[in-house]
Formats: structure tokens, C-alpha cells, sequence
């Protein structure tokens, strides 16, 4: 499996006793499955997403990327794992005004120490694969909302992540483009063996998962994937 939480307990102070947001959690997503997280709001979603992607240290159970344990592992060596094996997508793309589309990428190769020269072929080619070749070029204020996510996303694979967590990522567009998004998540996959972790009120794009699991008080349980 590319990441595995097993018998995950994640509490936070709420008054005089704690809040379980993450109650007894197993979750497992292997190489090229999409797995969409759905559950009203306060369900403890985002505390999935926090520990999954080592922000959070959970308060017992463990957490495995690629088969290997690493609840508790130092900060840094937390931070090497985010930053060489797992990516993220957020609600928002987040990219920086005053970049082009294609430095957006090179400035994840920058932040990791590596050498911006060698990568630009890399972040044209992933702008590429995601339907972007018209807009290598382009700021996000000349891109759609569907456009400035696919940037994001490519962001994301950029040190070619085995896991990639994505938080809601079609909240912020309509229809159309959210199906064409959820459909990307479902190609990238299995084109790259990425593990894909998605939460998503987005209900009506579920059949294009392989999993559902729906989360309740911060207990998780598998739901059926809609035909
Ligand atoms: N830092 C915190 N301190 C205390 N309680 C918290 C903290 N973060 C979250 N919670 C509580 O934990 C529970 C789960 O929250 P979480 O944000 O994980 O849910 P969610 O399903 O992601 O919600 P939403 O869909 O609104 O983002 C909620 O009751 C929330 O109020």
C-alpha cells in the first residue's frame, strides 16, 4: 500500500475532556487507486488529510508510506517524506501571482534544493500531459479556475509524489469542469501509479473513483461506489 493508517486515534481538547476526530481509523490506498473521502462538515476529514500527509502526529495507531512506518519519525525526516513522496492539492490552487504557470512548477524544484535548469523540460512536459500546452506561458489571473487547479495539480506530481493528497478540489468550480477534474485525478492514477487520497462533498462525480469511504464523528467506514 502507498499509505496506511491502521487503528489511527487523533483527539483534540474540547473544555474539560477531547474531541476524537479521528476515531479508530484503518484506511489504505495502494498504487493507482483514486479513493474520494466524503462526510458532513466536522466529520474529521481534514484530520484524515493532516495525518495522512505527517503534518499531524496522531495520538496512537500508525501511519505507512510505502510500507514503511512513519508515525514517528523526527520533524525533518517527516518533512523529507512530504517533500519526496507525497504531494498536495488544496481547496484553492494557491499559485503565485506574479509567475507563469511553468515557474509555478520550478519553484517546488527551488524549495527542494534542486536545479531549476535541468527541470524545465520536466514542468513543460507535466503542464503538457494536463492539457496545458497553451498555457506554459500563461499568469494565473489569464487562466480559468479549471486551468489554475491543473496547474496545481502538476505542482503537485512535480517531484513525482507516490501519494497525493487533495482537498476538496473542485469546490471552487462548476460542473463541468469539476467532472473534468475528478476525471484527470482518475487518469493521473494509473498513468503515474500515484495513490490518490480525495475528500470531496462533491457527490455527483463519485462514480469516476475506485473507492468511496464516508467519515462520520471520525469514524470511517467504506461506502459503495455509485454506479
Ligand atoms: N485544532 C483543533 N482544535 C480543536 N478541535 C479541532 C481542531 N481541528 C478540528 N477540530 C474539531 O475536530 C472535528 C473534525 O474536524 P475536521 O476539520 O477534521 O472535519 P472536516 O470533516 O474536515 O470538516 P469540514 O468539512 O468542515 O472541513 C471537528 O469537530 C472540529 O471542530
Amino acid at each position: 500500500m502507498s499509505i496506511a493508517l491502521k487503528n489511527t486515534v487523533l483527539t483534540y481538547p474540547d473544555g474539560d475532556t477531547r474531541l476524537r476526530a479521528l476515531d479508530d481509523v484503518d484506511f489504505a490506498v495502494g498504487r493507482s487507486e483514486l479513493v474520494a473521502v466524503t462526510g458532513p462538515s466536522g466529520s474529521g476529514k481534514s484530520s484524515l488529510l493532516a495525518v495522512a500527509g505527517l503534518l499531524i502526529t496522531p495520538d496512537s495507531g500508525t501511519v505507512t508510506v510505502d510500507g514503511v512506518d512513519v508515525t514517528d519519525l523526527s520533524r525533518s525526516e517527516r518533512t523529507t517524506v512530504r517533500r519526496t513522496q507525497l504531494g498536495f492539492v488544496f481547496q484553492q490552487a494557491n499559485l503565485i501571482a506574479s509567475l507563469t504557470a511553468t515557474e509555478q512548477l520550478l519553484m517546488i524544484t527551488h524549495l527542494s534544493g534542486g536545479k531549476v535548469r535541468g527541470q524545465r523540460a520536466r514542468a513543460r512536459d507535466l503542464l503538457s500531459s494536463l492539457g496545458l500546452e497553451q498555457q506554459l506561458d500563461k499568469r494565473p489571473h489569464q487562466l480559468s479556475g479549471g486551468q489554475r487547479q491543473r496547474v496545481a495539480i502538476a505542482r503537485s506530481l512535480m517531484n513525482d509524489p507516490s501519494v497525493l493528497l487533495v482537498d476538496e478540489p473542485t469546490s471552487a468550480l462548476d460542473e463541468s469542469r469539476s467532472r473534468e477534474i475528478v476525471g484527470l485525478l482518475a487518469d493521473l492514477s494509473r498513468d503515474r501509479d500515484v495513490a490518490i487520497v480525495m475528500v470531496t462533498h462533491d457527490l455527483g462525480q463519485l462514480d469516476l473513483v475506485d473507492e468511496v469511504y464516508e467519515m462520520h464523528s471520525g469514524r470511517l467506514t467504506r461506502a459503495a461506489v455509485p454506479a
